[in-house]
């Protein structure tokens, strides 16, 4: 195993939200400092990426990075998947949704190392072939609260597989996380897992189970300023396998040679 693969911090890539101009303020690309903080203490080197609607331009900034990380937003448009619109979603700008979609794809189809939280996990399950409930409170009536419009460190508990890196990482007891959805997870996508659920059933984390892609999704939100110090744990386990993988890669590659 080579001494630079497990000694080089691994380079992660950080989609980010877009407010389009209005006539007193110019667009901007934007995102929370949980998200790229979480990846800098966990060991990785953040990199934020503007939309961009070009999957060529898409394809060679991944060529550069050794992780992805999706984050969380406003709604994916329905449409988009086929679904009629519902009152209940607040659609994200477009041009953020184009660009992570393409992303979607291409971190996809080359098997980058994925971390998707929030609306970047109903992204992964849908581009893989999952569907959403757009409406907690209409199609889970019996949910607990999964937002609090006025509490933004609104908080629900979780109950975890202790074969998954969610379950690694909160081992046994009482878990409670940081939860800011009103959709959520109807039908995982082929190749993934349930790692996670609230007690209501409502689908809180899903892992691939695919040998040749090491992605996570949770719903809620590891990143946020009222993580626990076990949540920071997902984003160590995240970078962990990273370098694992490509310490691996390195030393298949030595053995071929
Ligand atoms: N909008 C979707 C996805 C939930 C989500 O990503 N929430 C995060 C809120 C904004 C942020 O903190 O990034 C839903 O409501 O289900």
């Amino acid at each position: 195993m080579s001494s630079d693969v497990m000694t080089r911090k691994p380079v992660i890539g950080i989609n980010c939200d877009f407010k389009a101009a209005d006539r007193n303020k110019p667009g901007f690309a934007y995102l929370a400092a949980g998200y790229f903080q979480s990846i800098d203490s966990a060991g990785g080197i953040p990199v934020v990426l503007p939309p961009m609607d070009d999957s060529q331009s898409i394809a060679r900034a991944l060529e550069l990075v050794d992780g992805f990380m999706m984050i969380g937003g406003g709604d994916l448009d329905p449409r988009n998947d086929g679904f009629m619109l519902h009152s209940s979603v607040r659609p994200m700008d477009p041009v953020r949704e184009t660009s992570d979609r393409l992303l979607m794809a291409e971190i996809a189809e080359r098997r980058i190392p994925l971390l998707a939280i929030g609306a970047g996990m109903q992204l992964m399950n849908v581009q893989q072939g999952g569907n959403l409930f757009l409406h907690i409170k209409e199609d889970l009536p019996d949910a607990v609260p999964h937002l609090d419009p006025h509490d933004p460190s609104h908080r629900h508990t979780l109950e975890v597989e202790s074969d998954s890196l969610v379950g690694r990482v909160f081992g046994d007891g009482e878990i409670r996380v940081s939860s800011r959805h009103h959709m959520a997870i109807d039908e995982v996508a082929p190749g993934f897992r349930v790692t996670a659920r609230c007690p209501d059933g409502v689908i809180e984390a899903i892992e691939s189970e695919m040998m040749d892609w090491f992605a996570i999704g949770t719903q809620f939100h590891p990143e946020c300023a009222a993580a626990s110090a076990l949540d920071v744990r997902i984003f160590e386990e995240f970078i962990e396998g990273i370098v694992a993988g490509k310490a691996e890669e390195a030393d298949s590659l030595r053995l071929v040679a």
